[in-house]
């Protein structure tokens, strides 16, 4: 398995999911979905074997959860080499990206998760590492500045993203691979509960393991976290496996209803609904009005709320989609075009 090299405080994301770390796929046969991602990689990874150089450059986007992190962990494990994480907020300077650099093994992996939070000055710095393996540290100021070349271990660059529209055209360019991760199927997640609950030492029944994966807004980390949460009420409440009606309580028990929709989710949706009229609104008054960052509602809320219809985006905002309006119980079927005043609802 790859080692993998600590520096700093920050340098591991996912220190704060420990669970999520103990569950995460160690190789590429053991990732469940994504098989178009996981088929290129497998290439990647075979050429890059045969023809003895480092992999090129990795960027994956897509929303949290969908397992960016798991992909650039499971590559150097396929590759036999060393992993070093970090993320974008962490380097602030040229200076916080050194130890990393000077640490690469040959053939290792620099994995920088929310790489669009990484400043200019930085990106700017690592283009040389990226492009030639070299890094430019300018020594003094001045009239006495100096540039000195500095050669490093050919390594590769995975990137991890959010948000690839916030990546500067020059960045994006450098790597080689661009994979974008899409939301899991209910069969998909079935599968990955199935698998995790068997790591945990849990039984489950497979109509229950079908309950969490429908109830997890398509994302393994939200299954995951559904299925730790049932677990620890089924052993507080039950004996035995886990079974499809111990599920539906224990989900209902944390707020999670029937369509899969949080306790954030209806709350974003009541109040454009109820306080905007459905919209169209910016994200900023939502966010502002919920009490949330609009980056937490862009990254975590909105994606899952539109790849389901529950919202769309119009030019000038977010808008209820009738799915929103039969979620939240505010029409018993399918909507009417036209509200009791014979004002257009839906159009
Ligand atoms: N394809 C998969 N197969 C099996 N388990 C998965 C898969 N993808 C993710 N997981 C599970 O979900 C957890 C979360 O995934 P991961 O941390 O890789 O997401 P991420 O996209 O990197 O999210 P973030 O950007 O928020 O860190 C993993 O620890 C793993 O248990």
């Amino acid at each position: 398995m790859a080692r993998e090299k600590v520096i700093g405080s920050n340098s591991n994301p996912d220190d704060s999911n420990k669970h999520d770390a103990a569950l995460r796929p160690k190789l590429l046969k053991e990732v469940i979905g994504q098989r178009k991602v996981a088929e290129r990689l497998e290439i990647a990874v075979r050429a890059s074997k045969k023809l003895n150089e480092p992999l090129g450059h990795i960027l994956f986007d897509g929303p949290p959860g969908l397992g960016k992190t798991t992909f650039a962990t499971v590559l150097p494990n396929e590759l036999g080499t060393s992993i070093q994480l970090t993320s974008g907020p962490a380097l602030s300077k040229p200076a916080d990206l050194l130890p990393f650099l000077t640490n690469l093994d040959e053939g290792s992996v620099l994995f920088i998760d929310e790489i669009h939070r990484m400043p200019r000055i930085v990106e700017e710095f690592i283009y040389p590492a990226m492009e030639d393996f070299r890094i430019d540290i300018v020594l003094g100021e001045g009239m006495s500045a100096r540039t000195i070349s500095m050669n490093l271990k050919r390594f590769t660059l995975i990137g991890a993203t959010t948000r690839s529209g916030m990546l500067s055209g020059p960045m994006r360019d450098r790597f080689k691979m661009h994979e974008h991760l899409e939301f899991y199927s209910v069969e998909e997640l079935a599968t990955i509960v199935r698998v995790n609950a068997a790591k945990l030492n849990t039984p489950i029944t497979p109509e229950a393991a079908h309950e969490l994966a429908r109830r997890s807004r398509g994302t393994p980390r939200v299954a995951n976290s559904r299925l730790h949460w049932t677990r620890n009420y089924s052993a507080a409440e039950h004996d035995g496996p886990i079974t499809e009606p111990i599920a539906r309580a224990a989900l209902d028990m944390a707020e999670v209803d029937r369509d899969g929709l949080d306790k954030n989710d209806r709350k974003y949706l009541e109040t454009l609904i109820d306080l905007y009229a459905g919209g169209p609104t910016g994200v900023e008054a939502l966010a502002a009005t919920i009490n949330l960052a609009s980056d937490t509602l862009a990254d975590e809320i909105e994606p899952y709320l539109l790849r389901e219809q529950y919202i769309t985006r119009s030019p000038r905002g977010r808008v209820a989609m009738p799915r929103a309006y039969i979620a939240l119980g505010k029409l018993a079927s399918k909507p009417k075009t036209e509200d009791k005043q014979g004002g257009s609802l839906f159009d």
